[in-house]
């Protein structure tokens, strides 16, 4: 049954004048519940899309166990937005996007500009740092789960925790300031440092499920199947090797054992590479395990078990793009 369809005012102690702005680039699941998170805690919201629809201006979302809401947010299309008017920008774009989807913001940005890039996996974020040194630029690891119910409406299915940093100077200069504005949210967010150590261990995990659910169309639970499971253990023993020769902390109770802990934890879940797939959109794959691969060959460590599991997801999934 759907909840009765209310609407929150915006915080009524805060003026026009000081109601921090968030841009929001990339309108999907995670976009939206981010962008009626924010509104709903009193922050100007502009969504960016790259077609504006007719239906876009009116939003909701259905918060984590509660009832739907109605948010304020200005949908626009990036053209649209002026010069040099973002000062906080999230980029909410799978992690192939990011990158062509910041390039085609890039002149809008404020020249004191903070960029939050919340893409799973690992790779995009670095070439996002280098390429946009000289704004601040932060990445949020988030264990959430959302979904879109359609183009308008989110929902929050999974309560996760989002940790967030800077991953440049500038980035670390503002970090605090900005996990304050996300915890005035419903989010859980938490201020981490290293990030990079903090996206390595979410890759790590990644790395183990994401792809082996999409090569072999199953649930998370599946893997804990024999046969799937010495395939997560591989890829487990893999990602330790690389991650130690970086000088990354292997979690405690080894990655085999974590990896086995999420599976346990999310047996009933699609996951979001296996949705991906079945959509027929493209993957993350170059973002994960291809990520684990490029590091490793870089290393000069041989990593068979992803360097197959990479193929295979780009040979049957991305060929006919
Ligand atoms: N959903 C979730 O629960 C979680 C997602 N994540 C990660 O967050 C990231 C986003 O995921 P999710 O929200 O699920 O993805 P979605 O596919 O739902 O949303 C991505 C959005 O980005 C938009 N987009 C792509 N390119 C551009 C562009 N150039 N300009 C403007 N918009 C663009 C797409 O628009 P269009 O419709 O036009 O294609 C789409 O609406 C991924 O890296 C994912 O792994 C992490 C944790 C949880
Ligand atoms: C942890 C996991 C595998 C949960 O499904 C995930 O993050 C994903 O699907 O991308």
């Amino acid at each position: 049954m759907t909840a009765p369809h209310q609407t929150l005012p915006l915080n009524p102690s805060t003026t026009q004048d000081s109601i921090p702005c968030w841009s929001i680039l990339g309108a999907g699941s995670l976009g939206s519940l981010w962008a009626g998170y924010l509104s709903l805690s009193g922050y100007a919201v502009q969504l960016l899309v790259r077609r504006l629809a007719l239906s876009d201006q009116t939003r909701s979302i259905t918060p984590y166990q509660g009832e739907r809401l109605s948010y304020p947010a200005q949908v626009s299309d990036i053209q649209s937005c002026a010069d040099r008017s973002i000062q906080q920008l999230i980029v909410a774009t799978k992690a192939p996007d990011a990158l062509p989807a910041l390039n085609a913001i890039r002149p809008k940005l404020a020249d004191q500009a903070t960029i939050v890039l919340l893409q799973n996996g690992m790779g995009a974020q670095q070439t996002i740092a280098a390429q946009f040194e000289q704004y601040a630029v932060l990445a949020a690891c988030i264990t959430d789960g959302a979904y879109l119910e359609n183009s308008q409406h989110v929902i929050h299915a999974g309560k996760g925790l989002t940790r967030i940093g800077g991953l440049n100077q500038k980035g670390q200069a503002v970090e605090q300031q900005i996990a304050e504005q996300l915890q005035k949210t419903a989010l859980q967010v938490e201020l981490s440092q290293p990030i990079e150590q903090v996206l390595w261990n979410k890759l790590a995990i990644n790395i183990a499920i994401n792809g082996l659910t999409a090569v072999h169309q199953c649930l998370n639970g599946a893997l804990a199947e024999p046969d799937k499971n010495q395939q997560v253990l591989q890829l487990c023993l893999e990602t330790e090797k690389v991650m130690r020769a970086l000088g990354l902390t292997v979690p405690e109770q080894g990655l085999f054992a974590l990896a086995n802990q999420v599976i346990a934890g999310t047996a009933a879940n699609r996951s979001s590479m296996l949705q991906d797939t079945q959509k027929g959109q493209p993957t993350e794959i170059e973002f994960i395990n291809g990520y684990l691969l490029r590091q490793a060959q870089h290393l000069g460590i041989d990593v068979p078990y992803n360097a197959a599991l990479t193929a295979e997801v780009l040979q049957r999934f991305h060929q006919a793009r």
